[in-house]
């Protein structure tokens, strides 16, 4: 090329920031059973962990996962994931010994594979099997306008808040019903801005939250985290009582899973029957 050759025009392409599932599995279930993971328990015929994974695998704008483990469960979620042909799922690493701890190595490692700033990262509780799609699209699309946003669902009962009176808890203060929302995830970041967060939390060793959203709200507390509309099914297993509500969910979605597959079955065989008509 000479120096009088105009420089050929390469339109730039917006390349959209990539949208990177985090889904935590690396819990110990105490207050389940520690010696039966609750992530790898089948409700509905299907182990707990691959409900979650299958539901970033089906949101189309979800462009990679993260699966965060413990020694304990770690064979059996690579089988799972290898038996499945989880398509998206580009790592499987080990987390902590705290959630907080869990996202962070999760957080540590997209920072290694050189992550940008501007990537949607979603993080969920592998417990959370029945998260709704309508919730996953709602997170990565509050990303276009906030730097950080949670699902959560409407409290319906009055939330209480409470201090330490010795050997009983007294009343604090009562939040206004409408102002209060049950915490649920996934929790969705601009990588920069829970990078930041972590890294300011880092230095304080007395922080245990049990989420992310309250490492933004107390290290950047300029920084508002927007509700993202969440269901009563969106459940997090905690302990054995959860599972036949989880079974009863489990089998609502099947049904319904079943009855839209067959919807569609009937729309191609009218569609494919209409086809040879107008042939003939
Ligand atoms: N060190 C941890 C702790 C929790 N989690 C994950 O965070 C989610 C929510 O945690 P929770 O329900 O509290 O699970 P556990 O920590 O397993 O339960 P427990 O607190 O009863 O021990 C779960 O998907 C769990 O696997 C994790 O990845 N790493
Ligand atoms: C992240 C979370 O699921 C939001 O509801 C929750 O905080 C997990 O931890 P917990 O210790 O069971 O509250």
């Amino acid at each position: 090329m000479t120096a009088s050759t105009p420089e050929p025009h390469t339109p730039q392409t917006a390349q959209a920031a990539p949208v990177v599932a985090v889904v935590l599995a690396a819990g110990f279930g105490t207050r389940f059973d520690p010696d039966n993971p609750k992530q790898l328990v089948s409700v509905g015929g299907k182990p707990i962990v691959c409900w979650s994974i299958e539901a970033f695998e089906r949101c189309a704008r979800v462009t990679d996962i993260v699966v965060v483990v413990n020694p304990k469960v770690r064979a059996t979620v690579e089988e799972l994931i290898g038996e499945n042909g989880y398509g998206k799922v580009r790592v499987v690493i080990d987390g902590g010994a705290e959630r907080v701890d869990s996202t962070a190595a999760a957080l540590d490692m997209l920072a290694s594979a050189g992550i940008p700033d501007e990537a949607k990262i979603l993080i969920h509780d592998a417990v959370r099997p029945f998260v709704a799609q309508e919730a996953i699209d709602g997170s990565i699309a509050a990303l276009d306008e906030f730097r950080a946003a949670t699902v959560a669902f409407a409290s319906t009962d009055t939330v209480l808040l409470t201090r330490d009176l010795g050997d009983r808890k007294v009343v604090a203060s009562v939040p206004d019903r409408p102002d209060t929302y049950r915490a649920q995830t996934p929790q969705s970041f601009r990588f920069a801005t829970i990078r930041r967060a972590y890294e300011l939390a880092a230095a304080d060793p007395d922080f245990h939250p049990t989420d992310d959203t309250r490492v933004v709200v107390d290290y950047m507390p300029g920084e508002p985290v927007a509700i993202v509309s969440g269901s009563e099914t969106n459940l997090k297993i905690t302990t054995m009582a959860d599972i036949p509500v989880a079974e009863r969910i489990a089998a609502d979605l099947t049904h319904h899973m079943t009855r839209e597959e067959a919807k569609a079955r009937m729309h191609a065989m009218f569609a494919g029957a209409a086809a040879q008509m107008h042939r003939r």
